[in-house]
């Protein structure tokens, strides 16, 4: 391989690996950057919004129910005897209206009855699982608690349940009564989050049962189902707050978890790992787009440096500085090509070999600077004289040696002659010696048996013929 394509291959190599580690480094640390700010923000912030959007869906309802549980209304209805059932279905169903609640309920403790909005629906009984609620709110310290539960008296829909006490004069129980709350309201909050942070939201019992998630998020039934969770579902359960990272379905999720003590729930919130590289992604690509423009843009710099730096080189090694045409070097490295050439098309190739006559004179009566505008103004004539695919050269001293293609020895010698007249002619020339400046030129046509050496002693003898013949003349050998 050539040097030039050596050095475009390891400096193309030398950019694109420092990009690219450049772009690896930065994609790690921004992945980091990316996966702290998901776990130690995004996730939390929006556990906190669902948490204080769950809690303000809840504040009205619990301020209502509360309203009923020390309603005076609820009091003598109960203590007088539960007769004017429907004084109770109106108070039940007003307030379900007023409200927009799934259902408001009334229990008597004495009578065991369920009152609703639609009236008498049942009597509580400890045998039935439905009931169970009953009992424990009859037992307990609390005067209030939030229960899910499905609602008979609306086809077992889902329900948020707000339970309080009722109490009779003497602080004894006499009934519970409150409020349901529809999940959906609630679901939509978690369909909400999904769409607008593409986090999966859902609530999880104590005992990791899934009790409320968004529809098109799939999860199991009870976290200790998923095989991901195994190692974290003690921790989610127990834990008030957690940050975990757990593999689902060959993907890695950060997940946030919250206990809502007020719901006995847990607040799951979470995402898919791969989703926060989404966002890095433009700037990778961004990146190697850039990578890519340098690249090609710092090669196609360096191609021109190094060209015009070959070309220079090549002009200081292969040209005469002082004429700026070929020197002897570069015309023996052209001339063996171009006689194959010639020899192959059966064409004929000239040499003319060009002395100024008593150069020496000039230099010795006009200084050097004076000979080398001689040599300047002859190498000018002699290049404007032939075709731009014939060789000049400043074959050394005040020679110049010319290579004329497809150029027989008459025709060579016409050139010649017309060189000749030329120069002889050129009143610039003229004016630097003070005399009309002549040249003398040896004209040889190469010969099958001929190298360069003896084409140009072919040339140099007709030079010398024409010296000797006096000079300012052009003459075969
Ligand atoms: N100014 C100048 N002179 C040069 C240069 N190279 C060679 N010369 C001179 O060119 C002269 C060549 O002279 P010759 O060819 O020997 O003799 P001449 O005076 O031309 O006489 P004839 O060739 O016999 O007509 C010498 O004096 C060299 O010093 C150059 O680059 N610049």
């Amino acid at each position: 391989m050539r040097f030039k394509q050596q050095m475009l291959l390891v400096v193309s190599l030398l950019i694109v690996i420092g990009f690219a580690i450049t772009a690896t480094v930065s994609f790690v640390i921004s992945r980091q950057a990316a996966l702290e700010a998901m776990v130690q923000h995004e996730l939390p912030l929006t556990s906190d919004n669902i948490y204080a959007e769950v809690q303000r869906d809840l504040i009205l309802p619990r301020t209502v129910s509360s309203f009923m549980g020390n309603d005076t209304f609820l009091q003598d209805w109960i203590l007088e005897g539960e007769t004017d059932i429907a004084a109770v279905t109106r108070y039940l169903n007003g307030i379900k209206q007023k409200y927009g609640a799934f259902t408001a309920f009334m229990v008597s403790e004495k009578s065991g009855n369920y009152y609703h909005a639609g009236g008498w629906l049942k009597q509580v009984s400890k045998t039935d699982p439905r009931d169970e609620w009953y009992f424990r709110v009859r037992l307990m310290e609390e005067e209030s608690e939030l229960n899910i539960d499905p609602d008979m008296a609306n086809k077992d829909a889902l329900t948020i349940f707000i339970n309080y006490k009722i109490h009779g004069p003497d602080g004894e129980f006499i009934g519970a009564t409150g409020l349901g709350l529809n999940l959906e309201s609630i679901k939509s909050i978690l369909s909400e989050y999904r769409e607008r942070y593409s986090n999966n939201v859902y609530f999880v019992t104590r005992l990791g049962n899934v009790l409320l998630h968004d529809e098109q998020h799939q999860v199991a039934e009870n976290l200790s189902q998923e095989p991901g969770m195994k190692e974290i579902v003690q921790s989610i359960l127990t834990e008030p707050q957690g940050s975990f990272s757990y593999q689902r379905h060959g993907k890695t999720y950060l997940l946030n978890t919250r206990h809502i003590e007020e719901l006995g729930l847990i607040l799951c919130v979470e995402a898919e790992e791969e989703k926060v590289f989404d966002a890095l992604r433009p700037s990778l690509i961004v990146t190697a787009i850039v990578c890519i423009l340098v690249t090609l843009i710092v090669l196609a710099l360096l191609l021109r440096v190094i060209r015009h730096y070959q070309a220079e080189l090549e002009g200081i090694a292969w040209r005469d500085p002082l004429t700026s045409l070929l020197n002897r070097r570069a015309f023996i490295d052209r001339y063996a090509a171009i006689r194959n050439q010639h020899q192959r098309n059966g064409q004929p190739l000239s040499l003319l070999l060009v002395d100024i006559d008593h150069f020496k004179e000039i230099n010795d009566r006009y200084g050097h600077n004076a000979g080398d505008l001689v040599l300047k103004g002859i190498s000018e004539i002699l290049t404007e004289a032939v075709r731009p695919s014939d060789l000049v050269t400043r074959w050394g001293g005040d020679e110049f040696l010319l290579l004329l293609s497809g150029t027989d020895s008459d025709n060579a010698r016409d050139i010649a002659e017309r060189i000749r007249t030329r120069i002889s002619l050129e009143p610039d020339l003229a004016a630097i010696s003070e005399q009309r400046l002549t040249v003398s030129i040896g004209v040889a046509e190469q010969r099958d048996d001929f190298d360069l050496d003896r084409h140009v002693q072919e040339a140099d003898s007709g030079l010398y013929r024409a010296k000797k013949a006096g000079r300012d003349r052009a003459e075969l050998a």
